[in-house]
Formats: C-alpha cells, sequence, structure tokens
C-alpha cells in the first residue's frame, strides 16, 4: 500500500519515514516538503543517505491522490483542516498529527488553538485516533485525528480508572514532564540549549491545547464534563514524556487490585504494559518504541491514586500511534512495523 508524507522534514515525519521503511505492506510513494522541495531527503537527514533515496516533492493534491491511498499529515496546527477535506474527497484516507480535527468543538478549537476550526462535518467524521480505546472505530474511518502526546500517556493511564469508577475525575491533577523533541525541529529560545540543559521549566499554566483534549475524552469515558489541573514541563532531554496524575480513589481499593483491573483492561493490547510489584516506569525504558509503560500506587493513608505513565512523545505520542492506526485501518495487525525493544540505554 503506498502513502505520502506531507510536512516532509520535521521530526514527526522522519520518525514515521523510519517506521514505514521497516514496514511490511506499507510503501513510501512521497514525502512532500512546502520548505525544501526539490532537494533529496539525504541533504536535511544524512543518516537516511545510501539506505532511503527519496526527493522531497512540492504538494500537487491531485497528483498525490492518484499515487497514494493514506496521507499522513505531520504538520503544524491549522495545515491539515484546509488540506485534509481535499483529499477525502479524492477517496484518499488522511492521519493528522495535528491536533486540527481532534476537538469535536469549534469553539474549543478557535479557544485554544485561535484561529477558526475545521468545517464541522469532518470535525464530526474524524475519529480520535486513541489505538487502544478506539480500534473499533479506526478501523472504518477515513480521517484519524492521531492524538496529542501529551494527552496520549495521560489518557491511556487514566482511562481504566475512569471507566471503572474508581477515582473522582474532579480530583484529577495531571503533573506531566516532555523531552524537547515535542517541540519540533524548529528553533526557538525556549528549547535554545543554553536555556533548556540543565534547566526545569514549567510552561504554558492552564493555558496548554492538549487541556481540553484530555478533558473531551475524560468526559467522553466518565459520561458527564470533567475539569482538569494539568501542568507541563521541559526537561533536558530529547524524547520522553512522563505524566504523572494523581486522583481522589472513589471506593477503598488496594495497589494490587488497580494493577489487576489496569492488566484485564489492556489484556488485548500489546503496546501497553502495566509493571507489578512496585516497579515504576521510567521514560528510557519506553526509548524508541510504540510503548507506553504505566506505574500505579494506591496510597491507603491519604486515600490517593498516583499513576505514572511514560511514552516516547515521537513514537506512542506521534508516529508509532500514527502507523498503529494505519495499521488499524488495513486490519492489519496492530503491532506490523512497529516491534521493536526500546533503545536502552
Ligand atoms: N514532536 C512531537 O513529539 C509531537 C508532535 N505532534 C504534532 O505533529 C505535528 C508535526 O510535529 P513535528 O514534526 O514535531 O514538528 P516539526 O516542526 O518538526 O515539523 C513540522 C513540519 O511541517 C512542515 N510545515 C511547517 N509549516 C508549514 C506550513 N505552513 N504548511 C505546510 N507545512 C508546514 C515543515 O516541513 P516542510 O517544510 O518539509 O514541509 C516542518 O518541518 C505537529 O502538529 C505537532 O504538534 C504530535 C505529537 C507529538
Ligand atoms: C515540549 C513541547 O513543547 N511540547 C509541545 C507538544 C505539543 C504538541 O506536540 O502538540 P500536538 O501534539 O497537540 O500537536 C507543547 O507542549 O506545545
Amino acid at each position: 500500500m503506498k502513502v505520502a508524507i506531507i510536512g516532509g522534514t520535521g521530526y514527526g515525519a522522519i520518525e514515521l519515514i523510519r517506521f514505514l521503511y521497516n514496514h511490511p505492506y506499507a510503501e513510501i510513494e512521497a514525502i512532500i516538503s512546502h520548505s525544501q522541495s526539490g532537494q533529496a531527503l539525504g541533504t536535511v537527514y544524512p543518516h537516511t543517505s545510501g539506505v532511503l533515496e527519496k526527493p522531497l516533492e512540492e504538494l500537487v493534491v491531485k497528483d498525490l491522490a492518484e499515487r497514494v491511498e493514506i496521507v499522513f499529515f505531520a504538520t503544524p496546527p491549522a495545515v491539515s483542516k484546509d488540506l485534509a477535506p481535499q483529499f477525502l474527497e479524492h477517496n484518499v484516507k488522511c492521519i493528522d498529527l495535528s491536533g486540527d480535527f481532534r476537538l469535536r468543538s469549534p469553539m474549543d478549537y478557535q479557544e485554544w488553538y485561535g484561529s477558526p476550526a475545521a468545517d464541522e462535518s469532518y470535525l464530526e467524521a474524524a475519529v480520535y485516533g486513541l489505538s487502544e480505546i478506539y480500534g473499533e472505530e479506526i478501523a472504518g474511518a477515513n480521517l484519524v485525528a492521531n492524538p496529542g502526546c501529551y494527552p496520549t500517556a495521560t489518557l491511556l493511564g487514566l482511562l481504566p480508572a475512569v471507566q471503572n469508577g474508581w477515582i473522582e475525575e474532579k480530583s484529577i491533577i495531571i503533573d506531566a514532564k516532555s523531552g524537547v523533541s515535542g517541540a519540533g525541529r524548529g528553533t526557538s529560545l525556549n528549547t535554545h540549549y543554553p536555556e533548556m540543559n540543565e534547566n526545569l521549566k514549567a510552561y504554558k499554566l492552564g493555558q496548554h491545547k492538549h487541556i481540553p483534549e484530555i478533558e473531551q475524552e475524560i468526559g467522553k469515558m466518565a459520561g458527564h464534563p470533567v475539569k482538569i489541573t494539568f501542568s507541563t514541563h521541559l526537561v533536558p532531554m530529547t524524547r520522553g514524556i512522563m505524566s504523572t496524575i494523581y486522583a481522589d480513589i472513589a471506593h477503598s481499593v488496594s495497589t494490587d487490585e488497580m494493577i489487576d483491573m489496569y492488566t484485564a483492561f489492556y489484556q488485548e493490547q500489546p503496546f501497553v504494559r502495566i509493571r507489578r510489584n512496585g516497579e515504576l516506569p521510567a521514560t528510557r525504558e519506553v526509548h524508541g518504541s510504540n510503548y507506553c509503560d504505566i506505574g500505579l500506587h494506591a496510597d491507603k493513608r491519604t486515600g490517593k491514586l498516583t499513576i505514572i505513565s511514560v511514552i516516547d512523545n515521537l513514537v506512542k505520542g506521534a508516529s508509532g500511534q500514527a502507523i498503529q492506526n494505519m495499521n488499524l485501518l488495513k486490519g492489519w495487525d496492530v503491532a506490523t512495523g512497529l516491534n521493536y525493544l526500546p533503545i536502552y540505554p
């Protein structure tokens, strides 16, 4: 099956290319770049030279639509909302790594992204691509809104407890930390080496666009609106997200009962691993892989549950999950092309 990637020189794209290169059934037909078309991929990313000799191409929608079955958007916000509908009209399926189709409410998109939302009919047609939760809907979708990196770690950590009614949703506090590649390849003062190295910075408190996304999905699972407290931090490492989540336990539940319930919830899911015996996950233990590792502690003394959820932001938080969603769309085993052990150390 032939696919194309739009936003070809970004980090999401180069990670898609890494997985697609080894995928047994998918082939990269075209890599589209609005800034460097005409160049070879190897001039932008020399580590691909001699292995994957591909030109970066200019986007011509009609031509591309005739060449591929699926398009991946690895573009900044506000690009796919206009472009994806053009491909959908040509019966080309779209998997969007940006946030353009994640929020059901156009008003929320306008408020948190600061520009008008996609046409409402496309927002309604889009399936939220949290693979472990919406596998069946993704299988029948034409447009998949791949989740944000923080929401992926946070929701996989929270949803089993929410579904079982084991926590008080209004007490949820999420303290999340990300490596710098989460901000993409572009340069900025915040991600400049002297500013972020040996430093730990909180940012976008109360203003992060992942707040409405997480609230939307928890609210859907809980069956009523939920408001969360969410803080984000930049950590001086390249990859990785750790989302540490606190919530009041609704009924008396032990750590072992919680672990058993989470293990049962994700029984059929190869990429979510629940830690046992007091082991807690670390970002290195998922580095370069599509795993989400979750540790749990139900504190009898305080009545609080602590959930620690780690992912690689570029893999499970973006491109790996996008490939998982492509596998779901095509009816292939979800792990096809994604069976990598994490890189350690
Ligand atoms: N980095 C991460 O961990 C995660 C990222 N995401 C989301 O995935 C998307 C891609 O992220 P990432 O790869 O990190 O970002 P990058 O900034 O690294 O790459 C984005 C690429 O999009 C292209 N682009 C930039 N501006 C435009 C434009 N106006 N029109 C068309 N194309 C444009 C550029 O490639 P070119 O010039 O070659 O076209 C650019 O390299 C974003 O929406 C991001 O929020 C989601 C989850 C995690
Ligand atoms: C470290 C860092 O800056 N991370 C980015 C992650 C955003 C992102 O990737 O946004 P979407 O997944 O919603 O597209 C941020 O916090 O804005």
